[in-house]
């Protein structure tokens, strides 16, 4: 399959470094990804797991879940219909099957995810991660690992699709900070194919 050589409508994709991202909002309407929202806070069997970070284990500010058919990931649980309906339509737009898809759920702006790329070897060093968007808007950060000084932050529309190209993970990183501004509960999917 093709990749979607980038969304031409004028948006935030204007100004983004077309090698590595390509945004695409309201690919599902605002209808439909109020219904979706609703049923992945409810339904979801959410976690919160712990990071290790300087010896100390830490709770991770975010709820997750993962799905698909890898046995890589411990707890990974089957597709549900929803969630192969949205991989239907993301892969053509990445160009890529997926076999996983990781849920982040963040309750309010003091949840988030710190700086870090996804990289692990079971993704591959560079792979390509189509991130679909529920609720809360947030940024999405990133920044070039050899100069932070580079960087791009781009909200993440209620809807929206975003598509993290090979080159990405491996010399940038991103981030969803946390806010003090009152936010609401966001779902975030990223498709992963585990190898
Ligand atoms: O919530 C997002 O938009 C990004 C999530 C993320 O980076 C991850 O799960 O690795
Ligand atoms: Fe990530």
């Amino acid at each position: 399959m093709e990749q979607l050589a980038l969304f031409t409508e004028a948006g935030q994709s204007n100004g983004l470094p077309e090698h590595l991202l390509a945004y695409k909002a309201g690919l599902f309407s605002k209808i439909e990804s109020d219904a979706l929202l609703e049923k992945f806070i409810r339904e979801t069997p959410w976690k919160q797991t712990t990071q290790k970070l300087w010896d100390k284990e830490y709770l991770t500010p975010r709820l997750t879940c993962w799905y698909g058919e890898t046995d890589r990931i411990a707890g990974t649980l089957p597709w549900t219909t929803e969630l192969q309906a949205i991989r239907a339509i993301v892969e053509p737009l990445a160009g890529i099957k997926y076999n996983s898809v990781l849920l982040n759920y963040y309750r309010d702006g003091n949840d988030s995810v710190a700086w870090h790329s996804d990289k692990e070897s079971i993704m591959g060093s560079q792979p390509v991660i189509a991130s679909v968007s529920f609720g809360q808007v947030r940024s999405f950060d990133i920044r070039c690992k050899s100069n932070h000084k580079e960087h791009y932050s781009i909200r993440l529309e209620h809807g929206s699709f975003l598509l993290m190209k090979s080159g990405l993970q491996e010399h940038w990183e991103h981030r969803i900070a946390k806010s003090t501004q009152a936010m609401k509960a966001r779902v975030n999917l990223t498709f992963r194919l585990v190898l």
